[in-house]
């Protein structure tokens, strides 16, 4: 049995289809990027499998559990460690209390061991905090009871580059204790560095779901080229070259193609400096979707 089913899930807002008949599942024991740029429909899909928000049509299961059932949701919910996008947390008490408090409800076993990691200052209310420091709070309290399935938006935003580091590893070795995990990003690099699959959705509707390895090798390279004389275009007659740009002695472009063929005709230039660099989300969006945004 799947993690996350999602079947047919479809949320209206008037005539704003943010969900539109989305179907993908989610493995146990798997990491699942949950990508697009914003408005695309991200914390919808997540407020429904959280039962904050019920479907327009369709419906997810988790764990076998029907979303739209609350007695069933309840049992799903049991199993579940969840970090809104932006935690609403009472301001007037301090971070350990609000971790007593949930403690009490769902347990903490793995609180001391959340806090050698993720260092809110708890003896500080709320209120006093700043967005990475509440960050590192809902990470805390959505991981601290053990969960078999933690579901997470945006969990990186806020978080310094060195924290962000940290929580990557941290899921990455909880997946390997066989936890489930899915989140929402529009980070490319992020959901690279960490996801087993992805899911990319764009206005409302899923365009792909597959591993990242395969998303990223269609989705190719950024690659810049400065050189010692000027190019153009006809200096690059190499395939897989898409978006070709340049100015003076630099171009730039996306590349699908074969390194080889592409050093081959670098070959004849005399290279200042070249960087080659995982696309920009936008790009990957462009290139294969259609890109009429
Ligand atoms: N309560 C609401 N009422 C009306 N429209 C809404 C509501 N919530 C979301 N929407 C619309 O639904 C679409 C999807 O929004 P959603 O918040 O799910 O996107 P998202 O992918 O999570 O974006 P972001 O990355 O910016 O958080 C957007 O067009 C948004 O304006």
């Amino acid at each position: 049995m799947a993690a996350i089913e999602v079947q047919g899930l479809t949320k209206a807002y008037g005539d704003t289809l943010a969900n539109d008949h989305l179907d993908f599942s989610i493995e146990r024991g798997e990491i699942f990027g949950y990508l697009g740029p914003n408005g695309a429909g991200k914390s919808t899909t997540i407020r429904q499998l959280m039962g904050f928000q019920a479907p327009t049509e369709g419906t997810a299961r988790i764990f076998g559990h029907d979303v739209r059932n609350d007695r069933e949701l309840r049992q799903a919910k049991a199993r579940i460690g969840f970090l809104p996008g932006e935690p609403a947390f009472t301001p007037s008490v301090t971070g350990a209390e609000l971790l007593d408090y949930q403690a009490a409800l769902k347990g903490d076993e793995r609180r001391d061991e959340l806090l050698d990691i993720f260092t809110p200052p708890l003896d500080r209310q709320i209120r006093e905090y700043s967005t990475g420091n509440k960050q590192m709070l809902g990470i805390v309290q959505a991981f601290m009871h053990d969960p078999d399935l933690l579901i997470m938006d945006e969990p990186t935003s806020g978080l310094d580059p060195l924290k962000q580091e940290a929580f990557h590893a941290f899921l990455r070795e909880e997946r390997d204790r066989g936890k489930t995990i899915f989140f929402s990003s529009h980070i490319l690099g992020e959901v690279r560095r960490v996801c087993d699959r992805v899911g990319i959705i764009r206005e409302g509707r899923l365009v792909t779901v597959e591993a990242v390895d395969d998303l990223l090798e269609r989705g190719g390279k950024q690659v810049r080229v400065h050189t010692a004389e000027p190019v153009t275009e006809a200096d690059f007659d190499v395939d897989g070259i898409v978006g070709f740009e340049a100015e003076g002695r630099q171009a730039q472009f996306t590349f699908t193609g074969d390194y080889n063929d592409l050093f081959a005709a670098l070959a004849d230039h005399r290279l200042v400096d070249i960087e080659i660099d995982e696309p920009p989300i936008e790009e990957v969006f462009m290139h294969f979707y259609g890109g009429e945004e």
